[in-house]
């Protein structure tokens, strides 16, 4: 038996579980690259994009924020990370924070859990974060 055991995922009320299934399985596959994993209470998927510089970050957000108004759904996202890195000695400075990363999670709140919509808002996400040069 596997350490940790994948979990079920929790489709919102009313979603269609055969149609929804397999994009989400694609979403998940770990060896097709594309990285989306489902959150620890498994209502939604999450992932993070890294990008050149904040400026390709944010034009990669903007697209998105396009797309959420056409969907009329909208992401769980943060753009800021602090990240520690190990200096001689250990100080405040040995803080940093980045910019050119987005992490993002796909969940419906009303009902709960995930829909189609979060399944093709992941897919979207996928396809601009190519167009806006994601680092990998
Ligand atoms: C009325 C409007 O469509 C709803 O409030 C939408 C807006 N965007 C949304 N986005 C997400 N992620 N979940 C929702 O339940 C949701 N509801």
């Amino acid at each position: 038996m596997s350490e940790h055991p994948p979990t079920r995922p929790r489709f919102a009320e009313g979603t269609d579980r055969g149609e929804a299934l397999p994009v989400l399985e694609r979403l998940l596959n770990e060896h097709n690259e594309c990285r989306w994993r489902l959150t620890p209470d498994a209502t939604g998927i999450h992932k993070k994009f890294r990008f050149k510089t904040f400026r390709s970050t944010w034009a990669f957000m903007n697209s998105v924020a396009e797309q959420c108004n056409a969907e009329r759904h909208h992401p769980e996202w943060t753009n800021v990370r602090l990240i520690s890195f190990t200096g001689p000695k250990k100080t405040s400075a040995d803080f940093r924070e980045i910019y050119n990363q987005v992490t993002i999670t796909w969940t419906t709140h009303q009902p709960k859990g995930i829909t189609i919509k979060d399944l093709r808002m992941a897919k979207f996400c996928d396809e601009q974060a190519t167009v806006h040069g994601e680092i990998t």
